[in-house]
Parts: structure tokens; C-alpha cells; sequence
């Protein structure tokens, strides 16, 4: 079975070494947006008046291919934005998802509200970078670091003042749960499969920590089953190929979040 993880990874690996060489760590330093104060997504998804949807921007993915190529990255995230969404999710991995830095930055250009950079953080110069193009918070992803590299970003990423997002696949991962690691997400997308399974979030819920906003991933398309996942405790939702298979993501997410706060008001 193909490993796209390990694939990506190694591609990551070659693609950061190149931007080093492009970008100084002093450069990103300087952008403007570097010294602009992040927004909490924790606090964010608290927030009663919004989905608890961080909606994500993804124009393709190695498990589905093209998803949507004629997609605006302002006008999806602005429409997600006015219509509830707690937080924005935007792909800025090029080779694999279609994405890039530019459309974080466009996206953080036109909203006020927390954006995950949406990547394959192996090395902090993916931080300082994600910091100078105005994110909000980073992915590490559990399976792809050992819990010393999860300890260290995290701890480098919370020191930028970014919020750190740890996804999970399974019980011996949460292992690498650090108190820099302010959410963890539940990833019900099996990355070698590819198989989407929603009781991964169910299983593995109980084991998170206190003090850790929970968030399951992956492969929600109904609102029933975000009402299931928010009674059993979790706060946050990631959301992509749902909307953005849509030809007009924005009205997607806008019809979603109507009939979900409707159902929400009537618990
Ligand atoms: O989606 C993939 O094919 C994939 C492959 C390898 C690594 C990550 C991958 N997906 C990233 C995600 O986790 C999703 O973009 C995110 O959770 C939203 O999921 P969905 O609502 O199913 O688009």
C-alpha cells in the first residue's frame, strides 16, 4: 500500500530546503504580518453565535483528486466567514492539494477570524513562516513526528504566540499530546487507505486530556453528525470537501450552517 504520508514528507523535506535558501528566517521576520497579534481559535470556537466549523479552502487532495479549480480563495473564506465559521483552514501544500502561501495570505487580507495553516510542518522555518504570512495556527501531524519533534515545534510555535493544532490517527499518538499542543484533532481519514471511519473521533474522544479543545476531522457531510460529535464533547469541526466540492462553496457552507445553528438552538 502506497504511504502518501511518507510521500509527502520526503517531498517536504527537498521543498523547505529550497525555500530556505530563498527566504532568510530574518526576511520573515521583517514581514509585516509577523508581528501582528494571532487570534485564538480556542477561544473562537467558544464563541455560542458561530458553527464551530473550521471550514476548510482545498481545491484537491491525493485521496480525491480535483475537487474544485475554479474556486476564489476571497470569496470562499469570506462567505464561510459572514455565514459562522469559527476558524479557516487554508491548504498551502502546492505539489499535493493545489494550495500555496499566497492564498493564506489572500484569505488573511479579507477576514478577521483564527486561519490554520493548512501543511506538513516538519522544521520550524514552516513556522516563522506561517507567522509572517498571517496564520493563526499550525498542524502538527503525530504521525509524521516523534514526540520529541512534537514537543519542540509546538514549544516554537507557541512562543510566536501561533496556536498549535496536533492531529491524531490513533490511541498510542495521543502520547505526544504536549500542554503546546492547544487543540488536538481526531483525523477519521485513514492515510494510507484513505478510508474515512467517524467512530475514530468517538473512540479516541474520551482519551484527550482536559484542557485541550478537541476537534474531529475528516469526512463529515451531514449536520446530524456534527450534533452527534458536539454532544459527546467535541468543540471544533473541520470541514473541506464538503463545501468545496459545491460549485459555489460559500452558498454550501451558508445553506450547512443555517440548518446546523437551527438544529443547535432547538437542544
Ligand atoms: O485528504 C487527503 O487525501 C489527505 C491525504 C494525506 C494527508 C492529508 C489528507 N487530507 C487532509 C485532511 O485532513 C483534510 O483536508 C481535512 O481534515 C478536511 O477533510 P474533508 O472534510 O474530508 O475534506
Amino acid at each position: 500500500m502506497k504511504d502518501i504520508l511518507a510521500e509527502i514528507v520526503a517531498s517536504k523535506i527537498t521543498e523547505v530546503a529550497d525555500r530556505k535558501k530563498v527566504r532568510s528566517v530574518q526576511e520573515l521576520e521583517g514581514a509585516s504580518m509577523f508581528s501582528r497579534e494571532a487570534l485564538s481559535l480556542r477561544n473562537f470556537l467558544k464563541q455560542p453565535d458561530r458553527t464551530g466549523i473550521i471550514a476548510e479552502f482545498k481545491r484537491q487532495s491525493p485521496s480525491k483528486g480535483l475537487i474544485n479549480g475554479t474556486a476564489m480563495v476571497q470569496d470562499v473564506t469570506t462567505a464561510y466567514a459572514r455565514s459562522g465559521a469559527s476558524g479557516l483552514s487554508v491548504l498551502t501544500d502546492q505539489i499535493y492539494f493545489g494550495g500555496s502561501m499566497d492564498d493564506l495570505q489572500q484569505a488573511r487580507a479579507v477576514n478577521n477570524i483564527p486561519i490554520l495553516r493548512k501543511d506538513f510542518v516538519i522544521d520550524e522555518y514552516q513556522i516563522v513562516e506561517a507567522k509572517a504570512i498571517g496564520a493563526d495556527v499550525i498542524l502538527l501531524i503525530a504521525e509524521c513526528l516523534s514526540k520529541e519533534e512534537v514537543k519542540h515545534l509546538a514549544a516554537f510555535a507557541h512562543n510566536l504566540g501561533l496556536e498549535v493544532l496536533l492531529e491524531v490517527h490513533s490511541g498510542d499518538q495521543l502520547e505526544k499530546i504536549t500542554p503546546h499542543t492547544h487543540l488536538v484533532g481526531i483525523n477519521n481519514r485513514d492515510l494510507k487507505t484513505f478510508k474515512v471511519d467517524i467512530h475514530r473521533s468517538m473512540e479516541l474522544l474520551k482519551q484527550i486530556p482536559a484542557g485541550h479543545s478537541k476537534v474531529a476531522e475528516s469526512g463529515m457531510d451531514d449536520t446530524d453528525t456534527i450534533i452527534t460529535l458536539k454532544k459527546a464533547g467535541f468543540d471544533g469541526f473541520l470541514i473541506g470537501e464538503h463545501f468545496m466540492r459545491d460549485e459555489n462553496p460559500g452558498s454550501a457552507f451558508e445553506s450547512f450552517a443555517e440548518v446546523l445553528k437551527t438544529k443547535l438552538a432547538a437542544l
